[in-house]
Parts: structure tokens; sequence; C-alpha cells
């Protein structure tokens, strides 16, 4: 990789501020080849632990900053990355496979959250309540919560990372992360420029691993950790949430999702369409908020589907870092094959192709753009979360359908409504059970906003003053004796 600034490249552990050499390593690889990227220092259990040691030692002088002075240092860690961009683009795709237009996208996001939390850290506001008597005073008072312990997908590898981090240092925590094992080094990379922003050892912590499951174990578990964050799949999140009960960890989770994207017969179809391919295919379809079902009302379906077609057959399919690519690899053979799978088995049950519909003449684990029509809500590439540049359209008559469809499934987390009346946004919006309502727009995420999910997608919030509450405990203060 050639980076402008090679210090980036980091491959080993970072623990207590310093570089961790590793007796063993594991491999990441690109891609969009196949190629290897670099050996990365595999942490075990003990190192991981100390890592929470570390930052359990660290946590009282970081708790007792001024705000002030810890959002001073966050915005230090903002210009570093903001300063490095290129490079951390180039990491990103390097490992991850998206278009570098789309790592710029993904950096722009995180540093964005960064400069939020090092305004809000300062907001952390407590209150005072009328007291029932006399004699006392009633305050309440919000404080850090202590040691966090964060686990990390690999299809967004720097903003999954300062969407946690940076509420969490903001108000005093402190933080070790495993990453995800496909992409460890963009959170490596991360943690080089925190060193640099000053952020002290112990404060912000990595841990690269091959050992998802001991590690989950030892975040989940442990009672120096106070504070367990996951991003990832609902079925694993539902596992690493059980394991928190042990020690009544607060907990965050940020998961699968299945998003309806609702085209009513008065939606802007030209809107619609724009939407649809900027939701389904960023990241080639792996997002948890990409547009997983499309729901056309009938007398616009064809006007639809033609209109997307012709979206989807233009798509530009290639490695990340190739000029004009639209769609890059899917991140792993497996991916490629359950998202194969899914295409197939609904087609077998009755779907039709318009375009696309297998793996990429490229090979590896690029797939074709795809688009399926005549889909029914039951069928495997309706009820599971895809993963995938595919977009399966399911046609629907009446408002009230298209809100019974889009809420038929455990998840929660986005969803989408494109119409102009504005009677029939308000009611869609009431009713969609979703933690997120696009409304003619697709691109919902950004700092500022409340990011998260309902059902089985997830709890709490990412982004916004809300997701300053996830890493904050409110502490009632009763000053008693003041009767004169
Ligand atoms: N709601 C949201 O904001 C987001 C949700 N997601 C969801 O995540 C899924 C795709 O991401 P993916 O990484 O495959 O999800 P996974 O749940 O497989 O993995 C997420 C993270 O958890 C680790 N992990 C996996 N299994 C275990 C385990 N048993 N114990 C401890 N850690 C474990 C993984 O490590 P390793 O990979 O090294 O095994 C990875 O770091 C999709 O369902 C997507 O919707 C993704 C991004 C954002
Ligand atoms: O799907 C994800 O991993 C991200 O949450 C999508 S976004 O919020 O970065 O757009």
């Amino acid at each position: 990789m050639n980076l402008q600034f090679p210090e980036l490249m980091r491959t080993q552990p970072y623990v207590d501020g310093r570089w961790v050499q590793c007796g063993r390593s594991f491999a990441v690889n690109n891609p969009a080849d196949g190629g290897k990227v670099a050996d990365v220092g595999d942490a075990d259990v003990p190192l991981a632990e100390s890592a929470l040691e570390a930052a359990a030692a660290a946590f009282p002088a970081w708790r007792d900053r001024t705000a002030a002075e810890r959002c001073r240092l966050l915005h230090r860690w903002c210009e570093l990355i903001v300063e490095h961009q290129e490079d951390l683009a180039l990491i990103i795709t390097t490992e991850q496979g998206k278009p570098l237009a789309e790592a710029r996208a993904e950096l722009a996001n995180a540093w964005a959250f960064v400069e939020w939390f090092a305004e809000e850290g300062k907001r952390v506001y407590g209150e005072t309540i009328p007291a029932p008597g006399t004699d006392r005073r009633i305050v309440v008072i919000r404080q850090p919560v202590g040691v966090v312990a964060a686990l990390t997908p690999w299809n967004f590898p720097s903003s999954m990372i300062t969407r946690k981090a940076a509420p969490a240092l903001a108000v005093g925590c402190t933080f070790v992360l495993r990453p995800a094992s496909a992409t460890p080094l963009s959170a490596l990379a991360l943690a080089k420029l925190a060193d640099m922003a000053g952020i002290p050892a112990g404060v912000f912590n990595v841990v690269p691993s091959s050992a998802s499951q001991a590690i989950g174990r030892l975040f989940t578990e442990s009672p120096r950790v106070a504070k367990f964050s996951f991003t990832g799949s609902t079925a694993v999140g539902r596992e690493l949430m059980a394991r928190c009960a042990s020690t009544v960890k607060r907990v965050s989770l940020e998961l699968g999702g299945n998003a309806p994207f609702l085209v009513f017969d008065d939606a802007d179809l030209d809107a619609a369409v724009a939407g649809a391919m900027a939701s389904k295919y960023r990241n080639a379809g792996q997002t948890c908020i990409c547009a997983n079902r499309f729901f056309v009302q009938r007398s616009v379906q064809d006007a639809f589907a033609d209109r997307l077609a012709a979206a989807v057959k233009a798509l530009k399919v290639g490695p990340g870092t190739a000029a004009g690519v639209d769609i890059g690899p899917l991140i792993s053979t497996e991916a490629l094959q359950d998202v194969d799978a899914l295409v197939r088995q609904s087609v077998a049950a009755g779907a039709t192709l318009v375009c696309g519909g297998r793996p990429h003449a490229l090979g590896g684990t690029f797939y074709e753009p795809t688009i399926l029509k005549g889909v029914s809500n039951d069928m495997p590439i309706a009820v599971n979360e895809i993963f995938g540049p595919v977009s399966p359209l399911i046609v629907f008559d009446t408002e009230a359908e298209a809100v019974q469809l889009a809420n038929d499934t455990p998840y929660g987390l986005a969803s989408y409504c494109y119409a102009r009346d504005i009677g029939r946004i308000w009611r869609v919006a009431e009713g969609l059970e979703y933690g997120m309502v696009g409304i003619n727009e697709a691109v919902l995420t950004n700092a500022s906003a409340p990011f998260g999910g309902v059902k089985q997608s997830g709890l709490g919030r990412e982004g916004s003053r809300y997701g300053l509450d996830e890493y904050l405990e409110i502490k009632y203060l009763c000053l008693g004796g003041m009767q004169q």
C-alpha cells in the first residue's frame, strides 16, 4: 500500500500507549484479489485482559480531566483524521474492498462523529429538581460509566469505531476495541492518530485478534468492563447480550436490518430510483441500513422497475481502487455464496430476474448488481438480510398492506418511504416499526442524528445527544439538613 504517511500502517496491538509485539499473527487480505495485505499481531486473551487493566487504570485521571481538556484532544484527533484522510481511505478500500469514493465518504462520517462529540462532551448537563420539602435539595448529575469494551464489524472499518469511541472518550470513559479480523488496519491507523493527538496511554486501546469468541467472552463477562458496545449481526449480538447478564453490564447493540423501501403511486419516481441506488448498492449492499425489500405500488411498478434497471445496468463493477467503480467485491467467498444462494432459491420459488443474478465474470468475490421482480415477502431474498447488491421488488395495492408487509420482520432498523401526500407520509412514518425512517431520502447517517433500531435490530442510539447517554450514568444527590 503506497501511503503518504507510512507510519499509519500499524500491524501490532495498541495497548496502554504501546505497540505490542505478539508471538502469533493473522493475515489480512484484499477482497478485490485475495492478496495478502499484512500480517497483524494476534492479541490473545491475556493481552486483551491487560488492555482492560490499562483502561481501568487510566479511567480516574481521564474522568477527572475537564470536558474541555478531553474535547480539545478529540478535536486534535479529528484534525489528524482529516489530514490523513487519503491514506485512511486507501487502507479502508484495501482491507474492505469498497470504492475509494465510498471510503472517503465513510471517513467523513468517521471524523464527523469525533467532531460532534468533541463538542457534545461539553454539554453533559445535570439538573436540580424542586424538592418535596424545605429540608432538602434534589440534584441530578451525570457521570461516565467507566471502562467500555467494543466489538465492531468489517463493513465500515473506521466509522463504526469512532461512532462508539468518540462519545465514550468525550464523557470520560476509557475504551478497549476488538475490530473485525477482516479489517483491523483501519482501527490501528486510528489508534496511531489518537496517540499522535495526545490521547493518554490506556484511554484508547485496540486488540486485533483472530479469537473473536474468546475475547467476546472476556469483554462481556469481565467485571472491569462497565459497558459493552457491539455492532454486528443479530445472531451474535443476542449471544453477547446474554453473556453481559452475569455482570449486569450496560449494553448497546447495533444489529442487523431488513429495510423496507416503499414507493407509492404519488412518489417522485426519479427521486425514488436515486434513493434506491444510494441505499441499496452502497458498499455493494453490505450495510445494515441498505434497502432490503422494495415495496412498489402496483400502478407504478413497471415505471419504477424500468428506471431502476437502467440505473443498475449502468453500474461499474471492479476493484475499489479503480477509477469510476461503483461496486466493489463482497467481503468473502462465503458472503458471495450466501448472496447467490438467496437469489437462486428465490428464483426457484417464483421470482424473475430482471438483471444480474450470478457471480460476476471478474471472478473472486464480485457479484453482478441484480434486480428480482415478482418477489413475495416470504421468499428467502425477502426474509433474510441480503448483504449484497440485490434488489427484490414486491408489489402492493394499499397503504395498509404496504405497512403490514414492511413490518412483517423481526428487524426494525432503517426504513424508507417515497411519497408526496403529507397525510400518507405521516401515517406511514408513524406506522413503520423501525428506529429510523427516511422520507424521500435514503442517506440517513450523520453524527447529529440518533442512529439505531428497535425489535431485534438493537438497543440504544449512536450519534446525536442521545448517543452520549449510552456512556453516562445518572446520579441522584439528596442534600438534606437544609431547614433553618
Ligand atoms: N446496526 C448497525 O449499525 C450495523 C449492523 N451490522 C450487521 O452486522 C452483520 C454483518 O457484519 P459481520 O461482521 O458479519 O457481523 P458479525 O456479527 O459476524 O461480526 C461482528 C463482529 O463480532 C465479531 N464476532 C463474530 N462472532 C462473534 C462471537 N461469537 N463472539 C464475539 N465476537 C464475535 C466479529 O469478529 P470476526 O469478524 O473477526 O469474526 C466482528 O468483529 C450484518 O448483520 C449487519 O446488518 C453491520 C454494521 C452496522
Ligand atoms: O451499515 C452499517 O454498518 C452502517 O451503520 C451504515 S452507515 O451508518 O455508516 O451508513
